[in-house]
C-alpha cells in the first residue's frame, strides 16, 4: 500500500492507495507546533486504522506548501516507517511542463493538481482548489501547467471581516435563506458565498477566454463542494484529486 500526504495550510490530507484505488483517508489540523514524534505516532495510529501494517507499507508520497512542516513528516516517515518519502518539488518526474517564470516557486500542492487532471480528465482544463487559498489553475490542451491564479481563500476572508470590524461576529459558512440579508449573519453568509460564487464564475470565464470553449472546470479542497452546489460552472467536483496525483508521480517515479 503506498501513503499519500497532502500537507496544506490549514489540513494535512492523508490517503492509502491500494493500486490505484484510494481507501481509507483521514483529514487533519496543520499545526505548526508539532514534533516529528508527534507526527509519526499519529501517522502510525492511522495506518492502523485504515488496515494497513508497517511492513505493507510500500512507501510515502507526499506535497507540500508549508516548508517548516516538510522536514519533521519526512523525519517522522523515516523513523516510525522505515520509509524515506518521495517529495514533490519541480525536480522530480511530472510529465508536464510548468511554465511559470520560476518552475520551482508554484506550490507543490498546484503541481499535483495538474498532473492528475492531465491523466484523470485531459487539458484545456481550469482547476479550482478550495483551501486556505482559492486557486486557479490552467492546464493546458496538451496538458501542460500555465500558471494561474492565487485568490484569498473563504476561511481567510471571513476572518479579516471579523477581526478588522467592531461589530461582525463570527459565522458558519453556510447558506443563507436569500442573497437579500435580513440580519448580519445572513448578509454575512450572502457575502462570503455568493460573492465567492460570483469569483468563481467570473474566473472561470477569464480561463475560458484564454483556453478555449473545450475547457473543462474540475474542483477539488475542502471547500468545494459547498461552492459548486451553488452554479453550474463546476463540471467535475474531485475532493481527493490531490491525492490521486500524488499516487501517479509516485508511480512515475519508481524506475
Ligand atoms: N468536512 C468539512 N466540512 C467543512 N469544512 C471543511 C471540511 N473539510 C475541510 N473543510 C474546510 O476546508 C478548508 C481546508 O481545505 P483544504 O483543501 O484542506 O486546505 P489546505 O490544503 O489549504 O490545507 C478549511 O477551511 C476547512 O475548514
Ligand atoms: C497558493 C498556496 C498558498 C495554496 O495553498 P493551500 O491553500 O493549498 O494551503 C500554495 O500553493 C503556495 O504556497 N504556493 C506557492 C506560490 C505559487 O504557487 O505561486
Ligand atoms: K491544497
Amino acid at each position: 500500500m503506498l501513503l499519500t500526504i497532502d500537507i496544506g495550510n490549514t489540513n494535512l490530507t492523508l490517503g492509502l492507495f491500494e493500486g490505484d484505488r484510494l481507501g481509507a483517508h483521514w483529514r487533519l489540523a496543520t499545526d505548526h507546533e508539532r514534533m516529528p514524534d508527534e507526527f509519526g505516532i499519529q501517522i502510525l495510529g492511522l495506518l492502523q486504522h485504515g488496515g494497513c501494517s508497517v511492513a505493507q507499507l510500500e512507501g510515502v508520497c507526499l506535497a507540500s506548501v508549508v516548508p517548516p512542516l516538510t522536514g519533521r513528516i519526512v523525519e517522522a516517515c523515516k523513523a516510525y516507517l522505515g520509509k524515506q518519502p518521495l517529495v514533490v518539488d519541480s525536480t522530480i518526474k511530472t510529465g508536464i511542463q510548468i511554465c511559470y517564470d520560476n518552475p520551482m516557486a508554484v506550490g507543490a500542492d498546484r503541481i499535483v493538481d495538474a498532473v492528475a487532471v492531465k491523466a484523470l480528465y485531459g487539458g484545456p482544463a481550469c482547476i479550482v482548489d478550495f483551501g486556505t487559498a482559492t486557486t486557479f489553475d490552467a492546464i493546458s490542451a496538451e496538458g501542460d501547467y500555465l500558471g494561474g491564479a492565487i485568490a484569498p481563500g473563504i476561511g481567510i476572508a471571513a476572518d479579516a471581516l471579523t477581526r478588522r470590524t467592531a461589530q461582525l461576529p463570527r459565522i458558519n459558512l453556510e447558506r443563507p435563506p436569500s442573497v437579500i440579508g435580513k440580519n448580519t449573519v445572513h448578509a454575512m453568509q450572502s457575502g462570503l458565498l455568493f460573492g465567492y460564487v460570483a469569483l468563481v464564475e467570473g474566473m472561470i470565464a477569464r480561463f475560458r477566454k484564454e483556453l478555449g470553449e473545450t475547457m473543462k472546470t474540475i474542483a477539488t479542497g475542502g471547500l468545494a463542494e459547498i461552492i459548486t452546489r451553488e452554479t453550474d460552472v463546476i463540471q467535475i467536483v474531485n475532493p481527493w484529486l490531490t491525492l490521486e496525483g500524488l499516487r501517479m508521480l509516485w508511480e512515475m517515479n519508481q524506475e
